[in-house]
């Protein structure tokens, strides 16, 4: 639930550039072959079959406070570098470190599909300095999106001084498809003087919405909820870098047309989280 909504602004603008000098590198694969088949965020289809909502141009900004440490700036990033981030996400995710369905110790898989920069991570291994468990290595954090997160914590410092400031070297991608879902759980695997710290995690939604469940137990059903839109950064950290949080659901349709009218974005949900390790 929403405590309060602040200050108008407009949405956040951001250069993108390509990562063509990015040289993968990585090993033979040791196991998990079967799972480097390759997925694609995009798909080419006629404009007219696109189903999205449509979405004034001059739509503003605003920042909605869920908790201490929790700052929701919404319609952040603006549907032009929402696209750049599809592509930046499609043309590594296609490639050989790219978009995986990771699985679990019994060998369930995630109702989602992942990718990561900076350091991999895995329901198994956890985070890993260099290979994930089919042997890919992830590759660094690209730079722009570097800068979007320092600009976010920023602006989220403004509304809650009790926000840290971090340097994000660390990214979970994911994609969601309209049944995909996320178990509600903490995010506990970085380093002990990360967490320690309160050093926020930076979420970044494009596409469908989500709904995005967070409280401050283990009971789902004790849990607050709000709809993460396409643009949105969701910034928690301090004494909210341990909420629980999971995604109940994705809203078919609900994507902002102009961005799938420009990134051809499958219908689902692109997610990006940034932490510092
Ligand atoms: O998709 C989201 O909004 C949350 C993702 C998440 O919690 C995670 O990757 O740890
Ligand atoms: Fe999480």
């Amino acid at each position: 639930m929403m405590k309060r909504i602040q200050e108008m602004m407009k949405p956040h603008s951001l250069m993108l550039v390509r990562y063509a000098s990015y040289k993968p590198n990585h090993k033979t694969p040791v196991n998990d072959l079967n799972q480097t088949k390759t997925f694609s965020l995009t798909n080419l289809r006629s404009t007219t079959s696109l189903c999205g909502i449509d979405m004034p141009e001059d739509l503003e900004s605003s920042c909605a406070i869920l908790g201490p440490g929790m700052v929701l700036l919404k319609n952040y990033i603006n549907i032009n570098d929402q696209a750049e981030i599809v592509n930046t996400c499609q043309e590594f995710g296609m490639g050989p470190q790219g978009f995986y369905q990771p699985s679990y110790k019994g060998g369930a898989k995630l109702n989602l599909h992942m990718m990561c920069f900076g350091r991999n991570w895995d329901p198994q291994t956890k985070y890993d300095p260099y290979y994930r468990s089919d042997g890919f290595q992830a590759p660094p954090v690209p730079d722009q999106l570097i800068s979007l997160v320092e600009s976010s914590i920023q602006d989220s410092q403004a509304h809650d001084d009790e926000i840290p400031s971090m340097y994000p070297d660390i990214c979970i991608v994911n994609f969601y498809t309209t049944t995909g879902r996320l178990g509600l759980h903490q995010d506990r695997d970085e380093s002990q003087s990360s967490r320690n710290r309160g050093l926020p995690v930076v979420s970044i939604s494009i596409g469908d919405s989500a709904q995005f469940v967070y409280g401050d137990s283990r009971d789902v059903e004790m849990a607050n909820e709000v709809l993460l839109k396409s643009g949105d950064v969701l910034v928690f950290g301090g004494k909210s870098r341990h909420v629980y949080h999971a995604v109940k659901k994705i809203i078919p349709n609900s994507a902002p047309l102009p961005l799938l009218q420009q990134s051809m974005l499958r219908p689902g949900r692109l997610n990006l989280t940034f932490r510092q390790y």
